[in-house]
């Protein structure tokens, strides 16, 4: 198995989750993060699955899989406790569609990695299988290490960058302000500002 990491928008798609338990949990609070239309098939629910059905975020569909629930699905997530019902999954799934078997990495076509979200930034982490425990430890690391002050910095570097693509400045002199909002002092929301008027006043 070689796979690739890829950022992922899945705003509009279709997305079926068969299975109505803990994963399927899991992996429905990553997915709301997006606009996708989620549908989830079980013959049970967790109680969240339902209140998220109630306040509109997804549709539960009350029943054992079937093929046909998944043939115009863009991704499709196995996520039950029975490897003979993720069996007819897999043998079901449309040749195009994403494919994500919670219970076999390599089975699926796409990983869930384990990941830290600070504003427009994603730090992913992947074994691809071999401990989900490592990338859940290495997540914890860099969370301390990346902590909620970046959501912040992150807008503030998206900001300065706009305006200087704009900027009337050579490529030397913006690679210059693009290297140096780098360092550590810009964490500072006061540097932020004042580095911004400073970029304003460039144009
Ligand atoms: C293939 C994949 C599924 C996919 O891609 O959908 C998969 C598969 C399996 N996980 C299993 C078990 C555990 N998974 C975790 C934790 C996480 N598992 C995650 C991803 C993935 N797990 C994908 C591979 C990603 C990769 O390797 O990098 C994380 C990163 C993301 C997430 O799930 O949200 C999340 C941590 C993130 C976080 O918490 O932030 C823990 C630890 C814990 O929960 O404390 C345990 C118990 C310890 C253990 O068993 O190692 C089992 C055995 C089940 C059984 O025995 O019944 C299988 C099936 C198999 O064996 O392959
Ligand atoms: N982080 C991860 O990726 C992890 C993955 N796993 C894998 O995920 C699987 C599911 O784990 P949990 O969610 O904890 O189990 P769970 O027991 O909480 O949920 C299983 C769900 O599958 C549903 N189901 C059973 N038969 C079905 C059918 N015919 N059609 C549709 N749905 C059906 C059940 O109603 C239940 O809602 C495990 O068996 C394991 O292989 C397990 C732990 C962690």
């Amino acid at each position: 198995m070689a796979s690739i990491p890829l950022m992922v928008n899945l705003d509009k798609k279709k997305i079926v989750i068969v299975g109505g338990g803990r994963v399927a949990l899991k992996r429905i609070a990553v997915l709301n993060k997006s606009e996708a239309f989620i549908t989830v098939i079980s013959p049970h629910f967790q109680p969240e699955i339902k209140a998220l059905e109630k306040a509109g975020f997804l549709t539960c569909l009350e029943k054992a899989f079937a093929p046909d629930d998944i043939s115009d699905a863009f991704l499709v997530i196995i996520a039950t406790d029975n490897p003979e019902v993720n069996e007819s999954v897999r043998n079901a799934a449309p040749a195009n569609c994403l494919l994500n078997d919670a219970s076999s990495a390599e089975s699926g076509s796409v990983q869930f990695p384990a990941a830290v979200k600070r504003g427009r930034l994603t730090i992913a982490v992947s074994t691809e299988g071999a401990s989900p425990k490592f990338a859940k430890h290495l997540k914890k690391e860099l969370s301390e290490r990346y902590n909620e002050d970046y959501e912040a910095y992150m807008e503030f570097l998206f900001t300065a960058r706009q305006l200087l693509k704009k900027a009337d400045l050579s490529f030397e002199e913006k690679d210059m302000h693009l290297q140096i909002i780098l360092s550590k002092s810009y964490l500072d929301p006061r540097e932020q500002e004042k580095k911004l008027l400073q970029l304003r006043d460039l144009l």
